[in-house]
């Protein structure tokens, strides 16, 4: 990615977690592995509900919460947002006029979202495609928040990457506090700024992703899938998270709020579990094994072996068990996106069924994710549009989540 992106930024707030929701995917997800690891076999049995809520026991006192239950506290936090949103909307329709822009601010505001969409187009065409049947009103905010999480990213990937430092992060933290208060920096800003105005979009994920690039900047290995996940999250469950609010749960819909942002995030996470996988190689030559060590460990690889590169039996078991998890996540993301309003399904099938077959792509290449690096050809690319489109028109049917949304 090129230096399209213009990157000021100036003071800081520190983001933090205040969970205390315990709630099980991952402890299920790492016992599986476990299990295969030590039985060497490549057969996962997965339980029903992996998503399901769970309450502490209270035999363990005071245990230490997971990454899992961490992320969840945000969930619940945004799900909340929503419906509290829904409830205000509700009893006063005057917010909905009083937001009327005046003349010229509509029209630099028109600008600066436009300014968004065609940066959008630019890195993810597919994306930007699917976008455009949304309603423009969601479209545009999609836009924003994608211009922002691009630029964030940006900061730690990009171009001038080596020149960012914590200092810089702060400021762009600080910068994220003021336009959620109504004073946006630049024309970017005030896209967003204009968006979370309108809906009801959460600080905590934002805050979140910015947390994840301070992870990168400090951080290169990842003991365990605990650390690994919170990872996951903070630089891509918190996409699916900023997303949801804009293009809107379907008004047909019977999925609890909370479920569908569930599954959201997991779409996230899978989608990062298989960018990591994608990019073994290339991040070891950077000196970053995004891979747990634990489970490495328990392959019987270690660090020498990714930077060796070589692909042997043992690599494939590994990789054989990384993939099957990030499938997992998929699967999870799959049932929650029927309940998206109609016209954000595309998008979110397109994007999914693309990202997903990168894992097929690295079977294919028979695990050497070291030299090679996994694509979906274009041949595949439009098969799968009118499939993502095919599903998206099934419609929603909450197959996964009761009680009703209030
Ligand atoms: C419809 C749709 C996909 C909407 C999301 C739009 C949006 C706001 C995208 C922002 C993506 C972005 C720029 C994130 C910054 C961090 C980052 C780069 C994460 C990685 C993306 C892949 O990008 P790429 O392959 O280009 O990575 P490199 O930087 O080149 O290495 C990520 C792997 C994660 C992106 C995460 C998502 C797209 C999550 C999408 C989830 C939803 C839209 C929720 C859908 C709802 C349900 C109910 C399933
Ligand atoms: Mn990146």
């Amino acid at each position: 990615m090129s230096g399209v992106l213009p990157w000021v930024i100036c003071p800081k707030e520190n983001a933090s977690f205040a969970a205390t929701t315990s709630y099980s995917l991952v402890p299920k997800i790492r016992a599986q592995v476990r299990s295969h690891n030590s039985k060497g076999c490549s057969r996962l049995n997965f339980s029903s509900g992996v998503f399901a809520a769970a309450s502490l026991s209270s035999a363990v006192a005071n245990p230490p919460r997971s990454s899992v239950e961490k992320v969840y506290e945000v969930v619940l936090k945004q799900a909340a947002l929503v419906k509290e949103q829904k409830k205000e909307r509700a009893l006063d329709v005057r917010k909905e006029k009083g937001q009327t822009d005046s003349m010229t601010r509509g029209d630099l505001l028109n600008g600066a979202y436009n300014r968004c969409g065609e940066v959008c187009a630019e890195y993810a065409k597919t994306f930007y495609l699917g976008t455009l049947l949304m309603t423009p009103e969601r479209r545009r905010a999609v836009w924003a928040i994608y211009v922002w999480c691009r630029r964030t990213d940006e900061l730690v990937d990009g171009p001038n990457a080596s020149h960012i430092t914590p200092k810089a992060l702060d400021r762009w933290e600080q910068r994220l506090n003021e336009l959620f208060e109504g004073r946006p920096y630049d024309m970017y800003d005030a896209a967003l700024s204009n968006t979370v105005s309108k809906y009801p979009v959460d600080i905590q994920p934002f805050k979140d992703m910015i947390e994840g690039m301070r992870m990168d900047l400090k951080k290169s290995r990842y003991k365990d899938f605990d650390e690994l996940y919170l990872y996951c999250y903070y630089v891509a469950g918190t996409v699916g998270l900023m997303s949801v609010p804009v293009m809107g749960i379907a008004p047909e819909s019977k999925a609890s709020t909370e479920s569908v942002y569930n599954a959201a995030l997991a779409l996230g996470i899978a989608n990062q579990l298989t960018n990591i996988l994608r990019d073994v190689g290339e991040d070891a030559r950077r000196g970053r094994i995004y891979l747990p060590q634990d489970e490495l460990a328990q392959a019987g690889l270690s660090d020498e072996d990714i930077f060796n590169g070589k692909v042997t039996d043992k690599w494939r078991s590994f990789m054989k068990v990384q993939i099957k998890r990030a499938r997992m996540f998929f699967d999870e993301a799959e049932k929650g996106v029927a309940e998206l309003n109609d016209a954000s399904r595309w998008p979110v099938w397109a994007s999914l069924l693309l990202y997903k077959q990168i894992l097929d792509s690295i079977e294919a290449n028979d695990y050497d994710n070291f030299s090679k690096r996994a694509y979906v050809g274009k041949t595949k690319k439009f098969a799968s549009l009118p499939v993502a489109y095919g599903r998206a028109l099934m419609g929603g049917s909450s197959k996964f989540a009761k009680p009703a949304r209030s």
